[in-house]
């Protein structure tokens, strides 16, 4: 079974999972884990993967429209060195402070891969979930696209703007302020492609993509080739961590938001197509 069947057959048996985070009255909580091997590519420095786990979870938070309240992490490795363990909390704490959250502890535990397991909670009246989408409404995304995906590409030769790259501002502030105006939200792990396909099951909707308004990042362009194309990085590769919604009042949203947003497309009666075309449902699987 893959990671996709194994998480519908989750959702059918727990009530309160299947969105990016549980909501319990005004309490949300989500968690994460995160490995070397898969999540933190040669170069990735103990602050980076700090910061990014963490702000995994705050992703996920910040997807349901809620505030951030704190965040624990599990450092998981062959062996504590004072220099890592600082740096990684280090950057965990910068990730939290950015967006007005605090983190409060964890656990360490010795293990062969460098592994990290983070959980966050946070909190709101007006939970944002996947299922809201309505058709006639604007498809928006926050921030830009490809950067990890490019960010992927550069730990070969410029470690430290990859680095730089991999340091993703959890967008917590931007859902708070969509979160009135919004009809459904979930964030970006694992795609665009894929987060569209989720949220149109969720919603049981579709949506069109104008290929020209995707908000793709700069260096995007600067690392695709003819066999990772613009589209690859920024559109399936995953884990830019910026929020996909639906709205009907673009323009509100947009003066709220202190991150830039862009509309991307409509939400239609069924089917995920980028300019008229089938976009696939495919991006990150675990
Ligand atoms: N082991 C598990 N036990 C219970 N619920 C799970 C488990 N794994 C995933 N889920 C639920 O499945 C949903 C999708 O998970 P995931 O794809 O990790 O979300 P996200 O991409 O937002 O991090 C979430 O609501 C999550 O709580
Ligand atoms: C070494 C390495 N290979 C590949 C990737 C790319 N990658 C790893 S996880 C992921 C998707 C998001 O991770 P996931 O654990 O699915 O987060 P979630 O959807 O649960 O938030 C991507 C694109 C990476 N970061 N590092
Ligand atoms: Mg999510
Ligand atoms: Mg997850
Ligand atoms: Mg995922």
């Amino acid at each position: 079974m893959d990671e996709r069947a194994a998480l519908t057959l989750i959702d059918s048996w727990l009530p309160l999972a299947g969105d990016d985070a549980a909501v319990l009255d005004d309490l949300v909580i989500s968690t994460d884990m995160l490995h070397e091997t898969t999540d933190f590519p040669e170069g990735t420095t103990r602050y980076t993967a700090g910061w990014r786990s963490v702000g995994a979870s705050l992703s996920d938070i910040a997807a349901m429209g809620a505030n951030a309240t704190a965040a624990v992490a599990v450092y998981a490795a062959p062996s504590f060195e004072e220099p890592e363990i600082h740096d990684f909390i280090d950057g965990a704490r910068a990730v939290c402070e950015r967006v007005g959250a605090e983190y409060v502890g964890g656990d360490l535990d010795g293990h062969d891969e460098f592994t990290v397991a983070t959980t966050v909670v946070g909190d709101t009246h007006e939970p944002v979930r996947r299922s809201g989408a309505s058709p006639g409404e604007t498809l928006c995304v926050t921030g830009t696209l490809g950067r990890s995906g490019a960010a992927l590409e550069l730990f070969d030769h410029e470690p430290e703007r990859a680095n730089d790259l991999f340091q993703f501002e959890p967008r917590v502030a931007a859902g708070r302020a969509i979160a009135a105006h919004a009809g459904a939200m979930m964030d970006s792990s694992d795609g665009l492609a894929r987060s569209l396909h989720q949220l149109a099951a969720a919603s049981d909707c579709g949506f069109d993509v104008a290929g020209s308004a995707l908000p793709i990042d700069e260096c995007v362009h600067e690392v695709a080739t003819d066999e990772l194309d613009v589209y690859e990085l920024a559109v399936h590769f995953g884990e830019d961590f910026e929020l996909v919604f639906t709205t009907d009042a673009v323009e509100t949203v947009r003066s709220l938001s202190p991150t830039p947003i862009t509309p991307i497309g409509t939400v239609t009666d069924d089917g995920v197509t980028l300019d008229g075309a089938s976009l696939p449902d495919r991006g990150y699987s675990h």
